[in-house]
C-alpha cells in the first residue's frame, strides 16, 4: 500500500477498539473522545503532507523491493545524503507540530528500520527473532503504520531489579509459552499517544541482571490486542478550551499512558527476544535504537528549542522590552543556544560513520552531546519567556472577554502592546507564551524534553566513560614533559 493519507489513518483508528481508560472511564470511541481529537487530526495532518506535492519528494520516496512510495523514516541510510533525506521528513513533521509532538510516526519507525538493517543482532541469538524483525519492518513500512513504545519498567522501587519487586508481575514479564505465543504479565510505562497508534513496540534499556531472565523482553502488537490496558495520565485539557485560549495545548497535547498487559499473548511471530539478558541488554546499543532516533530528537528538539526562543522574542518586541540590556542578553543566549545545536546537528551528519554493516550512522558524540544539552537549554528558554513576559502573563483576558460589547473598549484600550500593537495581537501572543510557559502542557513539554530519552544523569555518565575510554590526554602528557626535565631536580 505505501503512504497512507489522514483519512486512512483515522479510518483505521475509527476501527480498532483499544481498551483505554480516561479519568475513571472506558473511552468507547478514542476519535469521538474530545480529549484526543484534535491530536488525531495534528497525526492525520502529517499523513497527508506525504500526499501533498509541496512536500512529497523531500519526505517520501519510491521503494526499490515494492515499487510503493514510502516514508523516509522507513529508509536504511547508506550515505550522508540518505542522511539528509531522511532528516528532511523529521523537519516537515517537526515544524507541523512546532517540535512540540516528540512522538509523531517519525520517531518510532526509525527505531524499527534501524532494528530491520540489524537484524544480524537477533539472528546471532535465534534465526526467527531475526526473521520477526525483518518480516514486521516490512508491515510497519507497507501499511505506514504509527507506533508508541513502553521500554521503562514503572516507577515502582528503583532500588531493585525487576525479579526483586513486590510482586513478580510488577514489571512486564513472560508467564508462559503456549503454542499460540507467549504470554506476558505486568505493566511498561510510559507510551506516549498510545491510545491514538496502530501498534506498540516493547523493548528495554540496558540494565538487566541475572534473575531478570522473564523481564528480557522484546515484541510488538496491535494497540487493540486484548488484555491490554492502557491507562491514560490525567489529560491537561478537556478538549473544549479554545484554539485563541489556549493555541498549542488545544492542539498538540500527547497523552502519556501506562500500558498494563493481562496474561496477553504475544503470537510468536511477533516476538524479537526472550529470556536472554545478554541480548536484551544489547539490543538498545547494537542495533542503534538508541543513536537512529536520537537523529529524529535532534531536529526536533532544534525546531522546538526555535519555537521557544522565537515566542520569548515575539514577547519581549511586543511589549517593547527588546531594548533593555538584560534582555538582550538573555534572548541572546537562547540564539546562540540554538545555533549550537544547529551546529551539533549538522556535524552529527557530516562526520557520520558507515557501519561495517553498511548503515550511516550519525556521528554519536555530536548526538549525544545535543541530548545532553537540550535538557538544560530548553527549560531555560522556558525561564527567559518567564521572566521577559513576567505578570504580563498572568494578565490575559479569555476570547469570551473580548467578545463581550461591555469590556470591549476596555480591552482594546488597556491591553494593547508597544506602539502598532493592538490588544488583540499583544494577548494573542501572550497565550502562545503562557501555553508555553505556564500551562501544565507547557510544564510537560519541559518534563519532556528532560526524560524523553531517559535520565540526563545517567546518560551524561555513560557518555564520560565512553569518551574517557577514547581520550588520549595526550596534552596533558605533552604538557608534563617539561616537567620531567626539573623532575631529577626536584627529586634532590
Ligand atoms: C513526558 C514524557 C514522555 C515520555 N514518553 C515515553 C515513551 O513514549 N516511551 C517510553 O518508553 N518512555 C517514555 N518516557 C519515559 C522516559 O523514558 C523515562 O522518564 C526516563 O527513562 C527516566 O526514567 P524514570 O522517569 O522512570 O525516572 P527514574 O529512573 O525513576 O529516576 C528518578 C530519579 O532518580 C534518579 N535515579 C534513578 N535510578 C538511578 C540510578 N540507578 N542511578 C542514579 N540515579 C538514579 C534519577 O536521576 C532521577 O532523578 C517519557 C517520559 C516523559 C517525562
Amino acid at each position: 500500500m505505501g503512504i497512507r493519507t489522514g483519512a486512512q489513518y483515522i479510518e483505521e483508528l475509527k476501527a480498532r477498539k483499544p481498551e483505554v481508560w480516561l479519568s475513571g472511564k472506558k473511552v468507547a470511541n478514542v476519535f469521538e473522545e474530545p480529549v484526543f481529537k484534535q491530536p488525531i487530526l495534528e497525526i492525520a495532518r502529517l499523513y497527508d503532507m506525504q500526499h501533498d506535492s509541496e512536500y512529497k519528494d523531500k519526505i517520501t520516496h519510491v521503494c526499490e523491493e515494492t515499487g510503493e512510495r514510502v516514508n523516509n523514516a522507513f529508509l536504511v541510510p547508506k550515505s550522508y545524503e540518505d542522511l539528509i533525506k531522511r532528516r528532511a521528513v523529521f523537519e516537515a513533521f517537526a515544524k507541523a507540530t512546532f517540535g512540540l509532538m516528540g512522538r509523531t510516526p517519525d520517531f518510532l519507525n526509525v527505531v524499527v528500520t534501524s532494528m530491520y538493517h540489524n537484524s544480524w543482532f537477533f539472528e546471532k541469538y535465534n534465526t526467527k527473532w531475526a526473521e520477526n524483525v525483518r518480516n514486521y519492518y516490512k508491515y510497519l513500512r507497507d501499511h505506514d503504520l504509527f507506533l508508541t513504545h513502553a521500554i521503562i519498567n514503572p516507577q515502582n522501587d528503583r532500588s531493585k531489579n525487576s525479579h526483586e519487586q513486590k510482586d513478580m508481575y510488577t514489571h512486564l514479564g513472560a508467564v508462559k509459552e503456549t503454542p499460540d505465543g507467549l504470554v506476558v504479565r505486568g505493566a511498561k510505562m510510559l507510551a506516549t499517544l498510545a491510545p491514538i497508534t496502530d501498534e506498540v513496540i516493547i523493548y528495554s534499556f540496558p540494565g538487566f541482571a541475572p534473575g531478570d531472565e522473564k523481564y528480557a523482553l522484546a515484541f510488538a502488537l496491535p494497540i487493540g490486542t486484548p488484555g491490554l490496558r492502557i491507562i491514560c495520565r490525567e489529560p491537561m485539557q478537556d478538549g473544549t478550551r479554545s484554539f485563541f485560549d489556549h493555541p498549542l495545548a488545544s492542539r498538540f497535547e500527547e497523552m502519556d499512558a501506562l500500558l498494563v498487559f493481562d496474561d496477553v499473548v504475544v503470537p510468536w511471530d511477533r516476538v524479537f527476544l526472550y529470556n536472554n539478558i545478554e541480548a536484551a541488554n544489547k539490543l538498545y546499543p547494537m542495533t542503534g535504537a538508541g543513536q537512529q532516533p536520537a537523529h529524529q530528537s535532534g531536529v526536533r528538539g532544534l525546531v522546538k528549542l526555535q519555537f521557544a526562543t522565537e515566542v520569548a522574542m515575539k514577547v519581549a518586541d511586543t511589549i517593547g522590552v527588546d531594548g533593555y540590556l538584560n534582555v538582550q542578553n538573555d534572548l541572546g543566549e537562547l540564539i546562540q543556544s540554538l545555533e549550537s545545536i544547529r551546529a551539533l546537528l549538522k556535524v552529527a551528519e557530516y562526520e557520520h560513520t558507515i557501519t561495517e554493516h553498511g548503515e550511516a550512522m550519525p556521528d554519536y558524540v555530536a548526538l549525544e552531546t545535543i541530548r545532553g544539552l537540550l535538557p538544560k537549554m530548553y527549560p531555560r528558554a522556558i525561564e527567559v519567556m518567564q521572566i521577559v513576559g513576567a505578570g504580563g502573563l498572568l494578565m490575559s483576558p479569555t476570547g469570551a472577554d473580548f467578545n463581550n460589547g461591555e469590556l470591549r473598549e476596555s480591552i482594546d484600550n488597556y491591553y494593547v502592546g508597544r506602539e502598532g500593537i493592538s490588544s488583540l495581537e499583544r494577548v494573542s501572543i501572550f497565550k502562545l507564551a503562557w501555553d508555553l510557559c505556564g500551562e501544565a502542557f507547557g510544564q510537560r513539554l519541559l518534563q519532556y524534553e528532560r526524560y524523553y530519552t531517559g535520565d540526563p544523569i545517567r546518560k551524561r555518565a555513560i557518555f564520560f566513560n565512553m569518551y574517557k575510554r577514547q581520550a588520549s590526554l595526550d596534552m596533558v602528557t605533552e604538557a608534563l614533559k617539561a616537567v620531567e626535565l626539573d623532575k631529577e631536580m626536584l627529586m634532590n
